[in-house]
């Protein structure tokens, strides 16, 4: 069903909310952190989601554990190494994975530049061993305010070569867009591309504010602009990428049932919407079942899966040299 001609590529992956269960075991053990269970069994369900949450801010604590041990900068680097592992084994071609070095530094007091620092080394490792291409994103956390946002930037920006964007993620309810205009003026000035968690939690007017006064050219999630027809004009026309990802907005309660996600009508309106896991730690999920309920679930045939296969890679943060190398690697991979 998946286009092997066609590069597979997830471009909505938080490397913070997948740690393996595993790993938090082992690393809470190491460093003598008390977990909430007695067995790997046990502790599956404090960082995985059981069913549904009732909300975006309940299913964010499944992440608390995952960054909960990283007690020392060998731990990031671990779980960063571990992304490249886990993206490779789910056949991805190419990723960008996110993540947010405030969130990962602040229970045990890391550096955030240390943190930055730890994520680049461990993905580069992980990319000498494996036949992946990576990018990353910076993720400002709004969940921990403006101050705390302006250091996380600041951590980010000491390595802004190494970066392709900048993100927002966090309680998008809580803390709107417009209290961070200031920094994503800075993220652009810095030369990097932005994409913001919009229309989640929040309505279309979300999504506004992204697109106009913190310069996001792509969205993550998005579902919320089905309310309003003239932003559905609006994405299409200007190529806003619509980072779309089924099974955390059914995880979140952002849409009911799979059968009420409104992905084929994006799809069918024209807008450029792609297919990604967000949290697949957290959600148990990988990009292959993505893909899978797009088939089964969201109803599309295997002409929109190619679509929307390519939408992915259209919407990459890539030059039009390294999209067209994407493209010509995977089809000769695929030939032989
Ligand atoms: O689906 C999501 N919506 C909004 N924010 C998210 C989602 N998943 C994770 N994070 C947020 O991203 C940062 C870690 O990368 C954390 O701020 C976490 O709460
Ligand atoms: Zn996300």
């Amino acid at each position: 069903m998946i286009d092997k001609t066609l590069p597979l590529v997830d471009l909505h992956r938080h490397l913070d909310g997948n740690v393996r269960v595993n790993t938090v075991w082992e690393l809470g053990h190491q460093h003598g952190i008390q977990l909430p269970a007695n067995s790997l069994s046990e502790l599956a369900p404090f960082v995985q989601v059981q069913g549904v949450e009732s909300n975006l801010v309940a299913f964010l604590t499944k992440l608390d554990w995952m960054v909960g041990v990283l007690a020392d900068l060998d731990a990031v680097k671990r779980v960063a190494y571990e992304n490249i592992e886990d993206a490779v084994v789910s056949g991805l071609d190419y990723t960008e994975l996110r993540f947010s070095p405030y969130y990962m530094a602040m229970n045990h007091k890391l550096p955030i530049e240390g943190v930055v620092e730890a994520v680049i080394d461990g993905v580069q490792a992980g990319l000498n061993d494996f036949d992946i291409d990576v990018n990353l994103i910076g993720i400002l956390s709004r969940t921990f305010g403006q101050k705390t946002c302006q250091q996380e930037l600041n951590g980010l920006l000491a390595f802004k070569d190494k970066l392709i964007a900048i993100d927002l993620a966090g309680d998008e309810l809580g803390f709107p867009g417009e209290l961070f205009n200031h920094h994503f003026k800075q993220a652009r000035d810095a030369g990097l591309a932005i994409t913001v968690h919009a229309g989640e939690a929040a309505g279309a007017s979300s999504m506004w504010q992204a697109i106009e006064k913190l310069g996001a050219t792509r969205i993550g999630h998005g579902v919320n602009a089905i309310d309003d027809p003239k932003l559905m004009n609006y994405l299409v026309e200007h190529k806003i990428g619509i980072e779309s990802c089924p099974t955390s907005n059914l995880h979140t309660s952002t849409v009911t049932s799979y059968d009420a996600h409104p992905f084929t009508t994006f799809l069918n309106a024209g807008v450029l919407i792609g297919l990604n896991t967000d949290d697949p730690g957290v959600s148990a999920i990988d990009i292959q079942h993505e893909y899978q309920i797009a088939k089964s679930q969201l109803g599309l045939t295997d002409a929109q899966i190619s679509q929307v296969q390519r939408n992915g890679v259209d919407m990459a943060f890539l030059s039009a040299s390294s999209r067209q190398a994407l493209y010509n690697k995977v089809r000769a991979k695929s030939l032989k």
